[in-house]
């Protein structure tokens, strides 16, 4: 396919994605290079099995295929695009991405949040926590999480609107309600599970693959202001819950294959459901405010893995269904330009950015985006999780 190889969206990577076509309505695409293919146009040319799902207005239906249909469809899209011989019945099915617009890729069902990384738990827990010690009791014996609010992911792109919420007041008085005054970004990788599990069953730390399809980039925003107020004993709650914005695009687990790594040694030694560690993913995150790169966090030095997050989110025999997205928890390296989040750069709040920066401001862009090393030897880039910040409109 001309233009695809060195984009980062080459016929190795062909992440899915669900498309406004233009008369068309919502359509499952892969992405090649600046182009969506829609999958129902080459329907008749792809193995009989998965055919079914291409026709939904949803990309759901396909994700949840056995995995064996599904990797047998992703060749089929792959031979169609490399063979020049195919041009002609690919070439009416693709459509430039400038023209159409990108949904919610997945129908949300739960949603799940970690906190994963050893750098970022340790900052933060001595910001909020500078009497106690920096990472919880249980911290190295489970990967902690939250449970988030499905109805409130929002795809790439979509406007986020600061929240209002209570606060902390100054010493002596009470809290106070209004528009955030902390707002920050969290640069996180999600996991998006496809095939289901069952009720009762919990996944076993070696079956990732059997559930989980993809990984989309996610920025979990948090009012660091609300969440310090609210969070004790139960966690975030409405501090993180206004807004989720996850990547239009999913890149297959299969088009990860050559970003497998070991994961940081595990000390002390987990307890036997989450062994082995299974694999860690070499991502390389960069964080941009306004189009400039402020933090380069590196998936790579997160200590709990995601074969680990989801056989303990299972292990009291929750079941996962098509369409659960699990993140790791804000992505931070040990480096100080490797801070996944505005609380770490700015030691929360105290320590501007270059650019005179500490909180989140109104009409600030964020984006995140992140590479890899692809399968054919270059690197693929994930779909970018972008979003501007609004007024609260109070
Ligand atoms: O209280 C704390 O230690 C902080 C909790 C979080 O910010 C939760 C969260 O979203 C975790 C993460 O993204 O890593
Ligand atoms: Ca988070
Ligand atoms: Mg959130």
């Amino acid at each position: 396919m001309p233009g695809a190889a060195g984009s980062g969206f080459d016929v190795d990577h062909l992440p899915w994605g669900l498309a406004e076509l233009p008369g068309l309505g919502p359509r499952p695409v892969v992405r090649i290079g600046e182009h969506a293919l829609d999958l129902a146009g080459i329907a008749e040319h792809l193995p009989a099995s998965g055919r079914a799902a291409l026709a939904a207005p949803t990309l759901d239906t396909l994700l949840a295929l056995p995995a064996d249909e599904l990797a047998a469809q992703r060749d089929a899209v792959r031979e169609l695009l490399t063979d020049p011989a195919h041009r002609p019945l690919v070439a009416p099915h693709l459509h430039p991405l400038a023209g159409i617009s990108l949904r919610l890729p997945i129908t949300v069902a739960d949603v799940v949040d970690f906190y994963a990384s050893e750098h970022h738990a340790t900052r933060v827990g001595s910001i909020f926590r500078p009497d106690g010690p920096a990472l919880p009791q249980a911290w190295k014996h489970l990967p902690i999480g939250y449970h988030g609010r499905a109805g409130s992911v929002v795809v790439s792109g979509t406007p986020i609107r600061r929240p209002a919420g209570q606060r902390r007041g100054a010493p002596g008085s009470g809290p106070t309600f209004g528009p955030s005054e902390r707002l920050d970004l969290e640069a996180e990788v999600g996991f998006v599970v496809g095939r289901p599990s069952v009720l009762g069953r919990p996944v076993p730390v070696t079956a990732l693959a059997d559930h989980v399809v993809g990984v989309a980039l996610v920025n979990d925003w948090s009012a660091r202001d609300l969440q310090a107020w609210e969070y004790v004993p139960l966690g975030p709650f409405l501090g993180k819950s206004f807004a989720t914005s996850i990547a239009a695009w999913i890149t297959p687990l299969a088009a990860l294959e050559a970003a497998w790594t070991d994961p940081p040694a595990q000390s002390p030694e987990p307890l036997p459901y989450l062994r082995p560690a299974g694999r860690g993913l070499d991502l390389a995150l960069e964080v941009l405010l306004d189009g400039e790169v402020v933090a380069r966090p590196p998936f790579a030095s997160t200590y709990w893995t995601p074969s680990q997050m989801l056989a303990h989110l299972t292990s009291n025999g929750a079941a996962v269904r098509t369409g659960d997205l699990f993140a790791s928890g804000t992505v931070s390296g040990p480096g100080d330009d490797e801070r996944g989040c505005l609380l770490e750069l700015t030691r929360g709040g105290t320590v501007p950015l270059p650019d005179g920066r500490t909180w989140l401001t109104d009409g600030t862009e964020v984006t995140v985006r992140a590479s890899a090393p692809s399968t054919s030897g270059g690197r693929l880039h994930l779909g970018e999780v972008s979003g501007r910040i609004v007024g609260s409109g109070l």
